[in-house]
């Protein structure tokens, strides 16, 4: 589990995070969303301890990350994965390669040993087959999935994905998304997504923190989002006059059935 306390962040006089709060579970996908500009990016660094907090922690379990060393930070590192919002594979490198690298940078394992990983990871992420094709051989989704992939492939605790569905068709996020899911549950991972994404929201939202100016707006589970009366919940769930409507009417029946 990953846990703030007053977390606040400023760069100089703007103070971008004001006293967060919150926690993110493992084996679940924890989501942070809100509107452009909220600070779910900035917050997503602290996390990663990318950025210094101005006040307050950020817990991985009962260490307070900003207490640690460099040894001990980087040690903390390891043990996460990152899903970069561009992917930011290698381009020249083969799709094997590209998952093959953080076990080059950061394991002894042998040659034969990085093989049968890479093929156990492109196996858990339903691409068995493709080592040998170049990352522009393959779909954005395909890509999306190797960069899975790769996050994973140092059996991390912690995975961190930065708009996992950014220039995805909308059938293609929901099979990303199903999948960061299951590997979370399976892996027993605390995973933290930053999303845009409503279909993330209602599909896979199972702890949910609004952003709102650097505060949490609002806390909740896909469940309660049709229910709730949060404004800035509504403004960015429902953002069309369609989805109002379709909401509306799902209320309507909700109601009818009680
Ligand atoms: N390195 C930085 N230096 C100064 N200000 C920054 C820095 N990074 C972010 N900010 C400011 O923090 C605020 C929140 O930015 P942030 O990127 O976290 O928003 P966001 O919610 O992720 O938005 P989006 O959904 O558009 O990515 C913005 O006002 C931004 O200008």
């Amino acid at each position: 589990m990953i846990r703030t306390v007053d977390l606040v962040k400023s760069f100089g006089e703007n103070e971008v995070l004001k006293g967060i709060n919150t926690e993110f579970y493992a084996g679940k996908p924890n989501l942070i969303i809100g509107l452009s500009g909220a600070g779910k990016t900035v917050l997503l660094k602290l996390l990663i301890g990318l950025f210094e907090p101005t006040s307050g922690s950020v817990f991985y379990g009962d260490t307070d990350i900003f207490d640690l060393n460099a040894k001990q930070l980087r040690a903390i590192r390891m043990n996460v994965g990152m899903l970069f919002q561009g992917n930011a594979l290698f381009d020249s490198m083969t799709v094997g390669e590209n998952i093959r690298f953080p076990m080059d940078m950061f394991t002894r394992k042998t040659a034969k040993e990085k093989l049968m990983r890479v093929d156990e990871c492109l196996e858990m992420v339903n691409l068995d087959g493709v080592n040998d094709r170049f990352p522009s051989e393959v779909s954005g989704g395909m890509q999306k999935r190797v960069g899975i992939a790769r996050a994973l492939v140092l059996e991390p605790d912690y995975f961190f994905c930065d708009e996992p569905n950014s220039g995805l068709d909308p059938q293609t996020s929901i099979l990303v998304d199903e999948l960061i899911c299951d590997l979370t549950n399976t892996h027993n991972i605390t995973t933290v997504i930053n999303t845009h994404d409503m279909n993330s929201v209602m599909g896979i939202g199972d702890n949910i923190l609004l952003l709102k100016n650097g505060q949490v707006s609002w806390r909740g589970d896909k469940s309660q989002v049709l229910e709730s009366d949060n404004e800035t919940l509504e403004d960015f769930i429902f953002a069309s006059p369609f989805l109002r409507r379709l909401r509306e009417d799902a209320l309507k029946l909700r109601h009818l059935d009680d």
